[in-house]
C-alpha cells in the first residue's frame, strides 16, 4: 500500500504542490533582502512548508500561510498537532516499567488518548467533507475510492490512521533536516559556494531549479546525505517490536521486546566513518552507500515509505535556497549545533542566519511572484 501512496506517479503528480510553496518561502525570504543582507529565522518557515506540503497532498489544503481557507479551522488544528508531537515523541516510562503504566505516572496515556480523541474527530470531518465533494484530486479522495472498492480493508479509522502517520512523520522529520543543512552550509560556506557552482553550472541562472536537475546535482544530494548522517531526523528511528524470540548480536531477545536502532550512534561509529564528527559531504561523492552504514530512512519492510518524496522536497528546498540567495552567519558568529531532546533531534537553538537575494536571481524571483 505504501508502495501505492508513494508512487513516482502520484508524486509527480503532486509536483505542483512542492514548486509552489517552495516559492512562496522563496518570496518570503527575499521580501527586504534583496539589496542587504537581513536576519532571517528558519525553524518555524521551514515547518510551516512541509505542513503545507504534506497538508495539501492529503487534503487539498493550507494550514499556515495569509490565504487560508478557513483561519479558526486552520488555528485548531496546527495547536493540536504540536500537542501531537509533544506528548506522541515523549517516551514513556511506563513501557519499561509497568507499574509505573498503572498509575500513568505523568499522565501521559491520559494526555495521549485526548489528544487522540480530538485527533480523529477532526480527521473524521476532513474525511466528510471530502466524501461529500468528490471534485478533488487528494490522498483522501484516493483513500476514499480504495475504500468503495475494499470497504473490509479501508475503514474510516484506517484511513484517520494513514493521514496522523503521514502529519507526524513527513513535517517535521524534512523540516529539521533542512534546518540542519542549511546550519551545516553556513558554518561551511566552502561547502555551499561549491554547491553553488554545481548549481550555476547544470541549472544555469536563467531560471529556478526543479525536480529533474535533482539526478544531476551530486554534490547537493552528497550535502543532504551527510546531514542526515550527522542530525538524523529519527536518530533511533521508530520503535520496532520483535515478533518471535530472535538472537541478536548474541543476545537472547524475547518475543515481543521493544527494540530501538541507534542510527545516530552507527552514522558516527568511529569503526565505520573515517573523521565521523566532521562535516563532509565529498565522502558521498562518489560511489553507492551502503545501507547498512546509513539508515536516516531505516532498512527492511518497516523503513520509510516516503524517502522519495523526502528527498524531492529536501533538494528542491535546499536547492532553490542556495541557487536565489546568499547566506551568512549573523554577526560573523558560528551556528550552534546542539542538538536538544525530542523525536526529531531539534536544535537547541533555532536557526537563524543572514539571507541577501542573489543579483542574478532577482529576474526569477520577479517571475515567480507573477505565477504564484
Ligand atoms: C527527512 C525526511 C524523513 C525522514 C528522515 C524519515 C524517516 C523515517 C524513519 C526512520 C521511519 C521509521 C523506519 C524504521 O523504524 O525502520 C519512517 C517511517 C515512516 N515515514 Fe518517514 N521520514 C521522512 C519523511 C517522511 C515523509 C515526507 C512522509 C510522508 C508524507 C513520511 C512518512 C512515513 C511513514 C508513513 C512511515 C511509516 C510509519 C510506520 O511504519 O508505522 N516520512 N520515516
Amino acid at each position: 500500500m505504501a508502495m501505492e501512496i508513494f508512487s513516482t506517479s502520484r508524486l509527480n503528480a503532486f509536483l505542483s504542490i512542492r514548486q509552489d510553496e517552495i516559492k512562496l518561502l522563496l518570496i518570503r525570504l527575499s521580501q527586504n533582502s534583496s539589496r542587504d543582507f537581513k536576519k532571517v529565522e528558519l525553524k518555524s518557515k521551514f515547518y510551516e512548508l512541509t505542513f503545507n506540503i504534506v497538508m495539501r497532498m492529503i487534503a487539498g489544503k493550507r494550514y499556515y500561510g495569509d490565504d487560508l481557507s478557513n483561519y479558526e479551522e486552520a488555528k485548531e488544528f496546527r495547536e493540536l498537532v504540536i500537542e501531537a508531537f509533544k506528548y506522541g515523541g515523549a517516551s514513556n516510562p511506563g513501557d519499561f516499567l509497568p507499574v509505573l503504566r498503572w498509575i500513568d505516572y505523568q499522565g501521559l496515556e491520559k494526555n495521549l488518548g485526548r489528544i487522540q480523541k480530538k485527533m480523529d474527530a477532526f480527521l473524521q470531518d476532513l474525511i466528510n467533507e471530502h466524501r461529500r465533494d468528490k471534485s478533488k484530486n487528494t490522498m483522501i479522495d484516493h483513500f476514499l475510492s480504495l475504500q468503495e472498492s475494499q470497504p473490509d480493508y479501508y475503514t474510516d479509522e484506517i484511513i484517520r490512521g494513514l493521514i496522523s502517520v503521514m502529519i507526524l512523520g513527513g513535517t517535521n522529520t524534512s523540516a529539521v533536516t533542512m534546518e540542519w543543512a542549511l546550519s551545516l552550509l553556513v558554518n561551511h560556506l566552502e561547502v555551499l559556494k561549491k554547491a553553488r557552482v554545481e548549481l550555476d553550472t547544470h541549472v544555469g541562472q536563467e531560471r529556478l531549479i526543479d525536480e529533474p536537475d535533482l539526478s544531476k546535482l551530486h554534490y547537493l544530494q552528497a550535502i543532504i546525505y551527510e546531514t542526515s548522517r550527522l542530525f538524523p531526523a529519527a536518530p533511533l528511528l521508530l520503535p520496532h517490536v520483535s515478533s518471535d524470540d530472535c538472537i541478536i548480536e548474541g543476545f537472547n531477545v524475547p518475543r515481543d521486546t521493544i527494540l530501538l536502532v541507534n542510527a545516530w550512534a552507527i552514522h558516527r561509529d568511529p569503526k565505520v566513518w573515517d573523521d565521523p564528527t566532521s562535516f563532509k559531504p565529498e565522502r558521498f561523492e562518489c560511489g553507492e552507500i551502503e545501507g547498512r552504514k546509513l539508515l536516516p530512512f531505516g532498512l527492511g519492510r518497516r523503513a520509510c515509505p516516503a524517502v522519495g518524496m523526502a528527498q524531492r522536497v529536501l533538494g528542491l528546498a535546499l536547492g532553490s535556497l542556495i541557487q536565489c540567495f546568499e547566506w551568512e552567519k549573523v554577526n560573523g558568529e558560528t551556528i550552534d549545533l546542539t542538538e536538544a531532546n525530542g523525536l526529531t533531534t531539534p536544535k537547541v537553538e533555532p536557526l537563524e542566519a543572514m539571507c541577501k537575494v542573489r543579483n542574478v536571481m532577482s529576474k526569477v524571483l520577479c517571475e515567480v511572484t507573477n505565477d504564484v
